[in-house]
């Protein structure tokens, strides 16, 4: 298919500009985490407790999916126990069970108005929360009956903290002119922020400290899982069959995330980063734990193992473009890329003919693995992702390397493509089931889909806000802040704040085109949605967490895969 990008002729740059030439480095701290993980890649003593822990498993998943289905709840309770689910991380035992629950739920709320009862402000907005979640199309008018006189959020819901946290979670569902969820966003976080000062009944007090901190919808779900199973058991009215399938679930799974870590590491080792490429920042852990991000769940082994592989390796391609490479060099590598032929290699330098070794073998190993399960056709679209990406870092590099501050038009049609959401995207679907099809690389690669963009909006510019400085004080090429505040003459704490009503505005945009009917199946729409979710923990804040991994980052990864919850 048609090149997004034409590779920048080698003549058109040394006269153009005061060049930066020669090699620069980040100093990047080394891993953290080293061979730590590989222990567990022929960990197989604790096959016995595996055998007892899953049948357990099973017994329970029997017993909440008859809680799930059963009459005897109301609608009000059956909402919270859906919430529960999910958030406690077991929603993908029981997809079918919860669609069904929500869409009867849906029907006797919209279509026959029953349930007067469970009106209240929190059953109203959980109700809203979980139907838009799933793509169910809900007015938010439904909240208008909480308005005074005066169309207002009134001083009569203050006093109900449960109610406000959700609301509040339910507005970061909002499409844009959802005018209302504005206001009671304003609204909520106020008073929520109030009883987050008075730290109000400790366990609500916990409970708001991390919504404000953390909203639902843009938390990554195996780490809001990890969260949320110590607090809910500390909720006196929790349901001891769904705490125990939490707590043995996540100590399941993550012995399976450990294992598969562990055979990351020695394929990583077998690469020879450290010696190779010392330059490029070494972080195959946290990769993994960011793609943790895109699927947790057990299923989707492979899937996780293609996507750590490649994008561990465009990371380092990454790092040659924005760090290590000469100009020249970078125009070798690009053609190499778009040769995509083992002689291409000769002509590159030493290190550059290593990572295209690289490159080249990983292709033929996932190519045997597409032909394994008759997904052939898969390997043309991953080859054409890899060769996109190098064309964007070149032309990214290009501007760097020139000095060049573009505007923001031009610095977003450059560093959208370069963010590489595109590529993680089809990478992520190459180790998926039959769900992936032709149709949705073609969707993906080729249509320039809005919940794509708006999901590379919000990785770029989060990112760009959070390793301006880191990035600027190595010399990086110019970030969104740079451009913006050279543009329109702003401060670095203005452009910020600019950037980030882009970044809200984008999420609108990613709610909206998860509103059924879809023309994509939703289980890939999901995907996007968490890939952004998962943009949003490593970026949120002022620190970049893949590139700095020793604060944040580093207790993600302990509470993920080095310790077990305590049962
Ligand atoms: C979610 C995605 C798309 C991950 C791709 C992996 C990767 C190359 C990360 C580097 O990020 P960075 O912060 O160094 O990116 P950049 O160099 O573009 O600023």
């Amino acid at each position: 298919m048609s090149a997004r990008f034409s590779v920048i002729p080698s003549s058109s740059l040394p006269q153009e500009t005061g060049c930066v030439e020669g090699r620069r480095s980040a100093n990047f701290h080394p891993s953290i985490w080293g061979d730590y993980f590989l222990k567990y890649a022929s960990d197989s003593n604790s096959l016995h407790s595996h055998v007892i822990a899953e049948e357990r498993i099973e017994r329970l998943k029997g017993e909440v999916g008859k809680m799930l289905t059963s009459a005897m709840y109301k609608p009000a309770e059956k909402l919270n126990l859906i919430d529960q689910i999910q958030r406690l991380g077991i929603a993908y035992h029981f997809e079918l069970e919860i669609d069904k629950e929500l869409e009867q739920i849906r029907r006797g709320y919209f279509e026959y108005q029953c349930d007067d009862n469970d009106n209240d402000l929190d059953t109203v907005a959980l109700l809203f929360r979980l139907l838009r979640q799933r793509g169910y199309h809900v007015s938010c008018e439904i909240f208008n009956k909480f308005k005074d006189g005066d169309g207002n959020f009134g001083k009569s819901l203050i006093a109900d903290v449960q109610g406000l946290l959700s609301l509040f979670e339910a507005c970061h569902l909002r499409y844009h002119g959802d005018d209302n969820l504005e206001d009671a966003l304003a609204f909520t976080t106020t008073h929520l922020e109030s009883v987050d000062k008075r730290k109000a009944s400790l366990h609500l007090g916990k409970k708001v400290s991390h919504a404000l901190n953390q909203p639902i919808h843009k938390g990554m779900s195996r780490l809001e899982a990890r969260r949320y199973i110590p607090l809910y058991q500390e909720e006196p009215s929790h349901n001891e069959v769904l705490l125990s399938l939490a707590k043995l679930d996540f100590n399941l799974v993550q012995e399976q995330h450990r294992k598969e870590l562990g055979n990351l590491t020695r394929w990583w080792k077998g690469l020879d980063v450290q010696r190779k490429f010392p330059f490029a920042r070494d972080r195959l852990v946290e990769m993994y734990v960011w793609w943790l991000g895109e699927y947790y769940e057990p299923e989707h082994e492979v899937a996780r193992e293609i996507l750590t592989k490649l994008s561990s390796v465009i990371s380092i391609i990454d790092d040659i473009y924005d760090v290590y490479g000469t100009w020249e060099e970078l125009e070798l590598f690009t053609e190499a890329i778009e040769r995509w032929d083992v002689d291409a290699k000769d002509g590159l330098p030493e290190y550059m003919q290593e990572c295209y070794k690289i490159v080249l073998d990983l292709y033929d190993e996932i190519g045997y693995e597409f032909s394994r399960k008759g997904h052939s056709y898969r390997l043309f679209y991953a080859k054409e992702v890899m060769k996109n990406q190098a064309r964007a870092y070149l032309v990214e590099a290009k501007c760097f390397h020139r000095n060049h501050v573009p505007t923001m038009e031009e610095y977003m049609s450059i560093a959208l493509p370069s963010s590489g959401v595109v590529s993680i995207l089809a990478w992520s679907f190459l180790g998926m089931g039959d769900i992936v099809t032709k149709d949705v690389f073609d969707w993906l690669l080729f249509n320039d889909p809005k919940m794509v963009k708006a999901s590379s909006v919000i990785g770029r510019l989060m990112d760009d806000i959070a390793g301006h400085k880191f990035e600027q004080e190595r010399g990086h090429v110019a970030s969104a802040v740079e451009c913006f505040m050279k543009q329109y003459r702003v401060t670095e704490e203005e452009a910020k704040e600019e950037l980030r009503k882009q970044v809200t505005n984008a999420w609108k945009d990613i709610n909206e085109e998860l509103r059924r009917p879809t023309v994509i199946p939703m289980p890939i729409l999901v995907r996007i949605l968490n890939l952004t979710q998962a943009m949003h923990m490593m970026y949120n804040g002022e620190t970049d967490n893949y590139t700095h991994a020793g604060t944040k980052m580093k207790e993600h990864v302990t509470s993920l895969l080095v310790n077990p919850l305590p049962m």
